[in-house]
């Protein structure tokens, strides 16, 4: 199969993304970005008890209407409760508590009074000012109720999620094994950064750009690695990684140079090829192999084509793999800001800054080969072939990044 529509190849890139399935308990302080292989659900209330927002005094509502400045209600105050104790006295009529912000309101209250609006007293306490029943007065289960599934199988757990399973008291998490992913690129044009540059070489930005998004998009890492542009070598490192990875990313050498080595060392290695060459832009002579059952993607070398690629094309894949909700791709429309004039032949990805409702595509070079210009980018404007541009105003269909 060859130059393939993107559905297409997308199609073909998850028939060979397997799901992960094996999982493992993790500490939820060391379970940040992984994701849930089960629903979790709460075995308690909480707060387990009703509990005072404030600092001030617990009482019953109907013991303050009418108090105000001039004619304050006095109620006898019982005893004072900070936040971690737990009192089992039940507060009467005429009667108060002193509270603190954070402790259980005792039996008999329906309300809380801040201090502020009292005269602070300790054995009897003026209260200038009337509170609602229910005021100032949080529930017990008002957070999340004992039975409620709060965080379900596939959630990525963030911030927020590791935050919510403390509070349910967990200390582990079952989560999915993340995607293991090795990255090779190719080129004896590019050399590694902090090396000083020979003349005809560049540095290699590829390596950079893919192992951060890996970081964003939760995988492990197991290689990171620049592979002479020999087509033996590039096939001993895919071989050599292959059984402890799910997916071998590479990028350059899959167009139809001399050096072009990849589609040699794929067949060196005995590795089935799926297709080449996608119907887009930039990206077009994507190359995707299977390798013993691990799937080989081959972007070609341009930098902004990887970028292009790794949201478009790698991240749906491991989306699949993980299981992972936050890795779906998100596509919006928006009005487009600015015109972009060169002709639009095939389908073609730009890149662009969005504020949810416009779309502004940066000045300055849109070459494959050039990444500067992406810089602050967050999402790809896709346009379909056979137009001569865009229209400020029009709705443009964008993709997350
Ligand atoms: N005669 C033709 N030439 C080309 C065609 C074609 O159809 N006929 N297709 C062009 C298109 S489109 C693309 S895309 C490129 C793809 O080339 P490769 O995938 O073989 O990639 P390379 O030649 O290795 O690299 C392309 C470009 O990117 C630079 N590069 C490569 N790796 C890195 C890296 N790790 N970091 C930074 N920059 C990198 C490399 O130096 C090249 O400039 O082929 C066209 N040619
Ligand atoms: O596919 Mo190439 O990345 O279009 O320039």
């Amino acid at each position: 199969m060859d130059n393939l529509t993107v559905e297409q190849a997308l199609e073909a890139l998850l028939a060979h993304s397997k799901m992960i399935e094996e999982t493992e308990k993790v500490p939820v302080l060391q379970a940040w970005g992984k994701v849930l292989a089960e629903d979790m659900v709460a075995e308690l209330d909480n707060p387990p008890f009703d509990k005072s927002p404030i600092d001030g005094y617990a009482c019953k509502s109907e013991d303050l209407v009418g108090a105000s400045e001039e004619h304050p209600i006095t109620l006898k105050v019982l005893e004072e409760i900070d936040a971690g104790q737990y009192s089992e006295i039940t507060v009467e009529k005429g009667q108060a508590v002193r509270i603190m912000t954070g402790a259980a309101i005792p039996k008999g209250c329906d309300c809380c009074v801040r201090q502020e609006d009292t005269d602070y007293g300790e054995d009897t306490v003026k209260i200038f000012h009337p509170t609602r029943q229910w005021q100032n007065y949080c529930y017990q289960g008002e957070d999340f109720k004992r039975g409620t599934v709060l965080l379900k199988k596939g959630t990525r757990i963030g911030f927020v999620e590791a935050g919510i399973l403390a509070s349910m008291g967990k200390t582990e998490a079952n989560v999915y094994r993340r995607a293991r992913v090795a990255i090779l690129t190719t080129g004896d044009e590019v050399m590694a950064p902090g090396q000083k540059l020979l003349p005809g070489k560049i540095y290699d930005c590829n390596q950079s750009l893919l192992a951060a998004r890996m970081e964003d998009f939760g995988v492990e890492l197991v290689k990171l690695d620049s592979i002479e542009d020999r087509p033996q070598a590039m096939t001993k490192a895919i071989q050599d990684i292959a059984p402890s990875v799910d997916l071998i990313i590479t990028t350059g050498a899959v167009s139809v140079g001399k050096k072009d080595i990849m589609h040699e060392a794929l067949e060196l290695a005995g590795a089935q090829r799926i297709f080449w060459h996608i119907q887009m832009k930039p990206g077009m002579p994507t190359l995707f192999s299977v390798y013993q059952d691990t799937p080989v993607i081959s972007l070609s070398g341009n930098p902004f084509g990887v970028a292009v690629s790794v949201d478009l094309l790698i991240r749906p894949m491991l989306q699949k793999m993980m299981q992972d909700e936050a890795l779906k791709t998100r596509r919006e429309k928006c009005v487009l800001k600015n015109e972009f004039v060169k002709e639009v032949r095939g389908r073609r990805y730009i890149r662009a800054v969005t504020d949810g409702e416009s779309v502004t595509i940066p000045t300055g070079l849109h070459s494959n080969g050039v990444l500067a210009t992406m810089a602050g980018c967050n999402c790809l404007i896709e346009m379909q072939g056979g137009k001569p541009g865009t229209k400020v105003g029009e709705l443009a269909e964008i993709i997350l990044l």
